[in-house]
């Protein structure tokens, strides 16, 4: 049923003349939070009052991350503070964009179910897009909105969604998961600590990039040239995303004059597309070939050969899509199984309760098929459990299509909207004992969290991640196979902290020990 709110005594000017003449508006006409409905509209506070930290000339407010309190590696941290300060909805400037970050899970739910079917979202790195535009690459999904992100998202996410499609690739991520367990056996020092687990588990996420999308090891696993170059490739990742945090409290300037941070990203995007290239060609012209000379077999070069006959999608886009797999996959799913190895060594109870899980179902010489990785449902909880206790990003965004009350504030269509709830992944308003790692909050039982919608590590509605059930199989079967092999140990008072670098990756390099 459709409710009607009054209007009659609002000074909102945007309204005009509608709210002086105090027409009574349905809810279809305004996005309303949670807590207003039926409270009269004479409450809502003008945009104008959305409190914030003072915003400069050109600058903004990004003054805060280049000479005043925060650093931008550690956004999240600031984020916390301007929450505490300024509540739960407050304003900042970025040399001229304006973004309002709101927090409470009220806000949040109206920001994203009035987003409709075609959510509209800004750019997430704006310097690798204009990157991406000054050489005639696609700009990729994420930065598409409207029809044009409606066309390849439907045609992208027909496959990479399909939990069939996606189970295809699930004995070749196994394989990578055993080889790189040998790995790490073989890699630990004689007091068996396996040290830089960041860039080991990179490597192993670009085997399994490798599989998906070229149907070959990269062998970035095996030492000599290959790990090497797979080693800059990760180093290059890392840059990309290092430099667009660097510039997002930049001036525009970097727009128009080559500055230093813009040379540095320029130069990181051009290895990762080398590098990136060199394979996409040699795959497209391998499938040609095989199609040409009807060699071409059902269950060969799924993903790549999916995209291909799509006509919606061009080189260009074929190309970003597996730029993003590599890219997106690297920045996001290391880190992930790091978080969950340290966890899981700091919480040898649950570590037992894993272990106990996988040795009962995940035989040893055998493989995970998708029977057995049914049957890890607290491997699954534990890796939930990582996403709230290590969130990946600090943000899911979107440009709201229509005026919308938020926080008790009217804010206009157009603005751009950051939903910082991953902040309060570990607040006790949601979680009872939020800083205890307790897999069970996401089984079924006493003990399970009922506001499920919280947690969102991969978004939500239809902009949902595309590449998420490609992230959660390796992961699983990653963290399976660690445990049926390590036993990890750490430091209880150890504590891993994260870095924004456009996303959290962890502080420092990982060291697990194997008992
Ligand atoms: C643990 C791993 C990952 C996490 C936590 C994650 C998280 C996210 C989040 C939060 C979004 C924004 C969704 C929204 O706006 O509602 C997103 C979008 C996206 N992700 Fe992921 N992601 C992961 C891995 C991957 C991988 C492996 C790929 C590779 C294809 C990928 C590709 C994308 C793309 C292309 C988008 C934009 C989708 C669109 O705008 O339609 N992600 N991801």
């Amino acid at each position: 049923m459709l409710s009607t709110y009054r209007f009659d005594c609002i000074s909102i000017s945007h309204f005009g003349k509608l709210i002086r003449q105090g027409r009574r508006f349905r809810s279809t006409d305004i996005a309303v939070t949670g807590n207003l409905v039926n409270k009269e509209y004479n409450e809502v506070k003008p945009f104008s009052q959305i409190p914030g930290p003072p915003s400069l000339p050109i600058l903004g407010t990004s003054y805060l991350y280049r000479f005043g309190k925060y650093q931008i590696t550690k956004y999240h941290e600031a984020l916390k503070d301007l929450h505490r300060k300024y509540g739960p909805v407050f304003r900042q400037n970025w040399a001229g964009q304006e973004v309002i970050h709101v927090f409470d899970l009220e806000d949040v739910k109206t920001v994203l179910h009035g987003a409709g079917k075609t959510p509209v979202v800004p750019p997430i790195q704006e310097g690798s897009r204009i990157y991406r535009l000054k050489k005639n690459h696609s700009v990729g999904l994420g930065n598409l909105n409207g029809d044009e992100w409606y066309e390849m998202r439907s045609a992208v996410q027909q496959i990479m969604l399909k939990p069939k499609e996606v189970q295809h690739y699930l004995p070749k991520a196994d394989g990578i998961s055993k080889h790189f367990v040998e790995r790490m056996l073989k890699q630990r020092t004689a007091e068996g600590h396996m040290n830089d687990f960041h860039n080991l588990t990179s490597k192993w996420f670009l085997e399994n990039a490798g599989e998906i999308l070229f149907e070959r090891r990269l062998g970035c696993l095996d030492g000599g040239i290959t790990e090497e170059e797979g080693q800059k490739w990760i180093n290059s990742n890392r840059e990309i995303f290092y430099y667009n945090a660097i510039l997002k409290i930049a001036t525009p300037l970097y727009k128009y004059i080559p500055t230093q941070p813009w040379k540095k990203l320029v130069a990181a995007e051009d290895y990762f597309h080398k590098a990136a290239g060199k394979y996409i060609k040699e795959t497209i012209k391998t499938i040609q070939e095989l199609t040409e000379s009807k060699q071409m077999t059902e269950n060969k070069y799924n993903l790549m050969a999916y995209f291909l006959s799509r006509r919606e999608l061009d080189e260009k886009d074929i190309s970003f899509m597996c730029h993003s797999l590599i890219s997106d996959g690297l920045s996001t799913v290391p880190s992930s199984l790091q978080y969950n190895m340290h966890l899981l060594a700091k919480n040898p109870k649950v570590q037992q309760k894993l272990y106990e899980e996988v040795s009962k179902n995940v035989p040893e010489n055998g493989n995970i098929t998708i029977d057995v990785l049914n049957k890890l449902s607290f491997v699954k909880a534990a890796v939930k459990e990582t996403f709230r206790m290590y969130p990946l990003g600090t943000e899911v965004s979107r440009v709201i299509q229509k005026d919308t009350v938020l926080g008790g504030y009217h804010v206009p269509a157009g603005t751009v909207i950051d939903l910082n709830h991953s902040s309060q992944l570990r607040s006790e308003k949601y979680f009872p004992n939020p800083n205890e790692f307790k897999p069970e909050r996401w089984m079924r039982g006493d003990d399970a969290t009922t506001n499920a919608f919280i947690l969102t590590p991969f978004g939500h509605g239809t902009r949902m991640c595309v590449g998420r059930r490609f992230a959660l199989q390796t992961l699983h079967v990653g963290v399976a196979r660690i445990l049926q092999k390590f036993e990890l140990v750490c430091n209880p008072e150890d504590e891993l902290g994260q870095e924004f670098n456009t996303l959290l990756f962890p502080d420092r390099p990982l060291t697990v020990k194997k008992v």
